[in-house]
């Protein structure tokens, strides 16, 4: 399941089109996916996991930090699609923050795994003998999604499906790795929606994301 391919000649829309705090214009090159779209498409995915989770109860594992308002969406759409339907699949998110190996080797606790930094607790013994759900906003290298979902099989889930907001086409490693995808992206820097540069454009509306057109204007690099 490639989801929608967004071609690497996409321009996106004008700011213009748009609602934007003018400042957002000198470091926000366009609005890659509008927020309406990218509503449409995570209320698809939620149908996808409620026919493929057999299960009435799933664990809904969420990739702090970019992937809280993906999270929350897909959580929403599974409760509004279930009370109109007789499948309802019943919820619990817990939250995991990793931190990638690209911002530096702080090892933030003694978690041992290569390339994983977890922030916070690493027990996940919740998961034992669960249906699991992880939900993750980008999937770029995979390198993160691979050695989560290493460490998730140690503490003996049932079933782990993996849904990705976002995939680069960067490696076949990602597309192997989700399980549901929302968009098939080019190898660029995209913010918004939760996911951020520096801590930057997290918050950027809730309602686009973009590429930032030269990132040395935005960080403090
Ligand atoms: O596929 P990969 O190449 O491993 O990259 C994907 C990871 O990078 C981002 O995390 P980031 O380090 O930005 O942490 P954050 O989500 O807290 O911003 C994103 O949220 C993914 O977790
Ligand atoms: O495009 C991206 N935007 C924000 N964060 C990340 C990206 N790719 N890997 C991590």
């Amino acid at each position: 399941k490639r989801g929608i391919v967004i071609k690497d000649d996409w321009p996106g829309y004008s700011l213009d089109l748009f609602t934007y705090p003018e400042h957002y214009h000198h470091d926000i090159e366009n609005v890659y996916i509008p927020h309406g779209i990218i509503m449409d498409r995570i209320e698809r995915l939620a149908r996808y996991v409620m026919d493929d989770f057999e299960d009435s109860k799933i664990v809904v594992l969420c990739v702090l930090k970019g992937g809280y308002k993906f999270c929350s969406d897909l959580v929403e759409f599974i409760k509004i699609l279930g009370r109109s339907s007789n499948r309802y699949l019943e919820t619990r998110v817990e939250f995991i923050r990793l931190k990638s190996y690209l911002v530096g080797k702080l090892v933030l606790n003694d978690q041992s795994t290569e390339d994983l930094h977890i922030i916070g607790s690493s027990d996940l013994s919740f998961l034992r003998g669960k249906s699991v759900l992880v939900v993750e906003a980008i999937v770029d290298t995979g390198k993160t999604m691979m050695a989560l979902l290493k460490h998730v099989e140690t503490f003996g889930p049932k079933m782990v499906k993996v849904a990705g907001l976002l995939v680069k086409r960067v490696s076949n490693m990602a597309g192997s790795l989700t399980d549901y995808v929302g968009f098939e992206i080019p190898n660029r820097f995209v913010v918004g929606y939760a996911l951020d540069y520096n801590e930057y454009f997290r918050d950027l509306n809730v309602t686009h994301l973009n590429i930032s057109r030269t990132s040395k204007k935005i960080g403090f690099l």
